[in-house]
């Protein structure tokens, strides 16, 4: 079943389009990757759907809401940029999280936490990259929503680190939510994707399934990504 459609999106800045007639529906329960080079539009189709960015054209909707800012209560969004104030302690991150979303759990957070081995009484400022990447993935999933978005999540931090992320991605989300996930470590993201987006100056230009993509071709998704922006 879809809960997120979107149909003939299209978001310029000034002459620059950012995003050239998108249509997508995105099914219940299923992991999506969203790749593509620098500047492909990845961060702005993330963006819009949040209902931070205006869509210049087009429609976008969950479970036949049209997104705007209401429609954030069924849509967690991690962006790349940091998220909390650095002078905070994690407990202090979490209590104003739970403050400011209804669909916080609070309990959801420790058991995160533990499984990100983050300890509450931590202050941020001393943390090191992997260790923020860490806490911002823990913040965007204690929030029980239907569709949670990614943006870069294994971008700069280690492989321990990018474990940890991927496997608690996946355990603590049910059946019923979408991920939807942008990354350009495409080998490691591979083993828990389950379906892919290919953006390319703003347009999707390849949308496939990474089981089929193995089963029929025997193919990496790395070797697909060269094919498909090598030409
Ligand atoms: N606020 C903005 N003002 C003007 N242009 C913008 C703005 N935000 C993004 N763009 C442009 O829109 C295009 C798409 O950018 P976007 O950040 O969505 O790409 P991306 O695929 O996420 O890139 P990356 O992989 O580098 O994060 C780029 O050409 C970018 O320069």
């Amino acid at each position: 079943m879809e809960n997120l459609i979107i149909s003939n999106l299209t978001k310029g800045y000034f002459k620059k389009r950012a995003l050239n007639n998108f249509s997508y529906s995105f099914k219940k329960g299923m992991v999506y990757g969203l790749i593509g080079p620098n500047g492909s539009g990845k961060t702005t189709l993330m963006k819009t759907i949040y209902g931070l960015v205006k869509a210049t054209k087009g429609n976008l909707s969950i479970n036949n809401d049209k997104i705007s800012f209401k429609t954030r209560k069924n849509i967690a969004f991690m962006p790349t940029e940091d998220v909390f104030m650095s002078s905070l302690t994690v407990l202090q991150v979490l209590n104003f999280y739970n403050d400011t979303f209804e669909d916080f759990s609070l309990e959801k957070a420790h058991q995160i936490l533990e499984n990100m081995k983050l300890s509450l009484d931590e202050k941020i400022e001393t943390f090191s990259t992997g260790m923020r990447m860490r806490l911002k993935v823990t913040l965007c999933l204690a929030r029980n929503v239907e569709f949670y978005m990614f943006d870069e999540p294994l971008n700069g931090i280690d492989v321990i680190s990018k474990d940890l992320i991927k496997n608690t991605i996946i355990s603590m989300t049910t059946k019923d939510s979408t991920i939807l996930i942008s990354s350009h470590a495409l080998n490691e993201m591979e083993l828990i994707l389950e379906q892919v987006l290919f953006l390319n100056e703003g347009s999707l230009i390849k949308d496939i399934n990474l089981e089929e993509l193995r089963d029929t071709e025997n193919k990496s998704l790395e070797s697909l990504y060269w094919e498909v922006y090598n030409v």
